[in-house]
């Protein structure tokens, strides 16, 4: 194949500012028996054995029936930088156990991921069980010692993208998604990653201030309780003063408000005596410090009884003087009937006030949002615009890590499989490659694994699918079109393809989820996506696996 072919004419794609690479994936982030594995290869003479890698996963998850893949832009990243530092090198010297041998030390300081080949499948698509995501060639010592750190830079990324495409499949297209969890996020670099791949996959900004300038993310937020906590009375208010954003006149803004108060208390059946006045003067306060951005949380007392009144007076307040507020924020309590209420509020406000934007203000609901969650509150109906969603979506709380396995396939041209009493867990040997099979109404119907020297399926051709492992189970299949999954993404130590943003993976996330059925993407019980071998490589696995497995004696 010639440079073109791989996609390569351009040379490396990567611009600098992009190569910009998270400091802690560098080589030594794997485990150690990657190394020690290296030095009895290297012992071994396996310095010019060569070998192919898949990297898939058995299982989805989050009892879904779909993945989406993520995290391969920092597998290049890391493939392009991959080089052990004299530093690396004199620790693990001190480190490995005694008796390595000098020689590999210089081996290994040498090493680079200029040999290695890698093919994948494009970042932001749905990708299935057993289909490998990324497929790996090179010299066997160093695509082993790639393992670890490919595994780390795929699982959470592809874990964490899937768990945001679920919450926005439930949340609709309509309602905005904002990820609020860096605080309960499994560490600093969990917090950012989780940031990221939420975005990829179909969130709408993060609160994570670091996040936004690393990757470009929106980045959005509202304040928390103890902004409306630090105070006590409006007597602490130290300026109420705002200029009228037409005139430029100095206005009283706690005046406007406390004369709007009187008023909503009517409107709104609740006594001025029952709000909190501390809320009322952190609210003032605060539609000082951003009167065009004003957003306000309602809940640290009563909605109903404080929140609603006092926001409604500040919002009207700030009208008087040609600023829009632009909503609230609820972070307890029964979020479908508060969020109505509210939604009330603001339509009986901007009837009485003639303040038509006032229909149109921001509900953001929070408060260990889940799946479920916004399940529920859908079939409840609710008025909530926007979720702002922590804990669970960076923690993953259904189903805290995904099952991405680096298994070796081929070594020196020859077939390996990995045998195991569970037959989920036979892996499928040789190098292969992957196709998606699309109905004639764009529907993505299965995916076939067959070996490379096998022609590619063709449209409008019968092709003949079968299970795996189950023998009886096969069909057949005439595409309407047909999707070979891989690309080459790196070879002969160069980036092979024009690498989209990160914008363009969470497009492609939205693009790959629509040729799946309804069924496979359903919450409940969803309908299993077909993943299929070819005649050809059923056969092969199925030699190999007698082949290798030993035949017992009973007594
Ligand atoms: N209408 C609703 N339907 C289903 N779940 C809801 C609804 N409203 C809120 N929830 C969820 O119910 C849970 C309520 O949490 P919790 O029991 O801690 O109450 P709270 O309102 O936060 O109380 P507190 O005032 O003590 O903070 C949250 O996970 C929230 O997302
Ligand atoms: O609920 P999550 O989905 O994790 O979303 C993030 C939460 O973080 C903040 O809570 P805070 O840290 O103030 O604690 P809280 O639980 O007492 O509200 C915010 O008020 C949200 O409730
Ligand atoms: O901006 C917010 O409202 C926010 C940010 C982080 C956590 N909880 C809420
Ligand atoms: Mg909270």
């Amino acid at each position: 194949m010639n440079d073109r072919e791989l996609g390569c004419a351009g040379g490396q794609f990567m611009d600098r500012g992009r190569m910009n690479q998270n400091g802690v994936v560098q080589p030594l982030l794997t485990d150690l028996y990657q190394i020690t594995m290296a030095y009895a290869y290297w012992k071994s003479d396996k310095t010019d054995d060569t070998a192919v890698f898949d990297l898939f996963f058995r299982n989805n998850p989050f009892h879904g029936e779909f993945t989406i893949f993520a995290g391969l832009e920092e597998c290049l990243k890391f493939l392009d930088s991959f080089h052990y530092s004299q530093s690396d090198i004199e620790y693990l010297k001190q480190t490995l156990p005694e008796g390595i041998e000098h020689e590999f030390f210089e081996y290994l300081g040498n090493l680079t991921a200029r040999d290695v080949t890698l093919y994948a499948i494009d970042e932001g698509t749905v990708a299935f069980p057993r289909v490998p995501i990324i497929k790996i060639e090179g010299p066997l010592i160093i695509v082993q010692l790639l393992e670890t750190t490919l595994l780390t830079l795929v699982n959470y990324a592809s874990l964490m993208a899937t768990n945001a495409a679920r919450y926005r499949m439930v949340a609709g297209k309509h309602v905005k998604l904002l990820e609020f969890g860096l605080r309960r996020a499994q560490g600093p670099d969990g917090g950012l990653s989780a940031s990221k791949y939420s975005y990829t996959g179909g969130f709408d900004g993060t609160s994570n201030v670091l996040a936004g300038k690393l990757f470009n993310i929106p980045v959005k937020g509202t304040h928390a309780h103890a902004y409306i906590t630090s105070f006590s009375s409006i007597g602490e208010l130290k300026t109420r003063l705002i200029k009228h954003k037409q005139t430029g006149i100095m206005e009283d803004l706690l005046e406007h408000a406390i004369k709007h108060r009187g008023l909503l208390s009517h409107l709104l059946d609740v006594s001025t005596e029952e709000s909190s006045e501390g809320e009322l003067a952190a609210m003032v306060s605060y539609a000082i410090a951003f009167p065009d951005g004003f957003m306000a949380l309602v809940d640290t007392y009563d909605v109903k009884r404080s929140g609603l009144l006092n926001f409604s007076a500040v919002a009207l307040a700030l009208n008087d003087l040609g600023y829009h507020a632009l909503g609230i924020r609820i972070d307890s309590g029964d979020l479908a009937y508060l969020s109505c209420l509210a939604r009330e509020t603001f339509e009986k406000v901007a009837e009485r006030f003639k303040v038509p934007w006032f229909n149109k203000l921001t509900i953001v609901a929070s408060n260990d949002i889940n799946e479920d969650t916004i399940l529920s509150l859908n079939e409840q109906g609710h008025k909530i615009d926007c979720f702002g969603i922590g804990t669970h979506l960076v923690t993953c709380q259904r189903q805290p890590a995904l099952g991405c396995v680096y298994k070796l396939v081929e070594i020196n041209g020859q077939p390996r499989i990995k045998l195991s009493q569970d037959v989920e867990k036979v892996t499928m040997p040789g190098n292969k490659n992957a196709y998606r099979l699309y109905s004639a109404d764009g529907h993505a119907l299965i995916d076939l694994l067959q070996k490379v020297s096998e022609p590619p399926p063709a449209v409008g051709q019968k092709v003949l699918c079968r299970h795996p492992f189950q023998e009886s189970k096969r069909a057949y299949v005439i595409p309407s079109h047909v999707e070979s999954l891989y690309k080459v993404y790196w070879k002969a130590g160069k980036i092979c393809q024009q690498l989209p943003t990160l914008e363009q993976v969470r497009e492609k996330v939205q693009i790959s989820l629509k040729t799946l059925r309804n069924d496979h993407k359903r919450t409940l019980n969803p309908t299993p996506y077909k993943v299929a071998v070819s005649d050809n490589l059923y056969n092969f696995i199925h030699d190999l696996w007698l082949q290798n497995a030993p035949i017992g004696e009973l007594s």
